[in-house]
């Protein structure tokens, strides 16, 4: 038995907003993982700036900040037995130009404008998948998840509900 792994991800601004990179994002996110949450919100820079508390002191802090509250993001919580590693994975390298000569057809690789406009966010351990699940769905309940609903989602009966974007129980 092998249980269910959270990872968040997070679509950057410039992929919610390109028709073409959304679609491929959302095809293989759906092909891959259940989707247990979804919501699409927008930051102010003060929240951005919360998310990325590990970067404070880095020189593009300010222009990730300014990026990530720039527009639309997209937020959902994937489950997979390899969820971090896996998503992580199919992001590709953090700088572009390294995604673009190194793993081409990676996410990055494809849709990424730039190392701050790199396309998605992915959770890099179960504690930073953990703080940053908490940090965007405060009532999301670990407890619940380990103790109930990872067993539906990994054992069925569920469906994707293309309206949420999501994978409910089958009624
Ligand atoms: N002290 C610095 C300054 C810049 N860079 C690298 O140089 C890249 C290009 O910088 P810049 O031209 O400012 O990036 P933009 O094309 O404007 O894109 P973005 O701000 O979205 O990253 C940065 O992203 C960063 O990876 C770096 O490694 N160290
Ligand atoms: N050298 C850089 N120049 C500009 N932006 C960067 C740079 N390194 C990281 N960033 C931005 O900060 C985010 C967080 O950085 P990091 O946690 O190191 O990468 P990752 O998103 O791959 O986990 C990156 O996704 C990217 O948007
Ligand atoms: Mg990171």
């Amino acid at each position: 038995m092998c249980k269910l792994q959270l990872s968040l991800a997070i679509i950057k601004p410039h992929a919610v907003k390109n028709p073409v990179a959304l679609s491929y994002i959302r095809n293989v996110i759906k092909n891959k993982f259940v989707v247990v949450k979804t919501k699409r919100v927008t930051l102010d820079q003060e929240t951005a700036g919360n998310f990325y508390i590990e970067h404070e002191e880095k020189f593009f802090f300010n222009r990730l900040v300014t990026f990530m509250s720039s527009g639309y993001i997209d937020l959902h919580v994937l489950g997979h037995r390899n969820a971090i590693q896996l998503w992580r994975t199919m992001l590709g390298p953090t700088k572009v130009f390294k995604a673009q000569f190194e793993d081409p057809y990676s996410l990055r690789g494809m849709f990424g404008l730039s190392d701050t406009r790199n396309v998605a966010h992915g959770s890099d351990s179960i504690a930073s998948a953990e703080r940053e699940i908490k940090f965007f769905f405060p009532d999301f309940s670990f407890y619940e998840w380990h103790t109930n609903t990872e067993q539906l989602y990994r054992k069925g009966p569920i469906i994707f509900n293309k309206h949420l974007f999501q994978h409910v129980r089958k009624l």
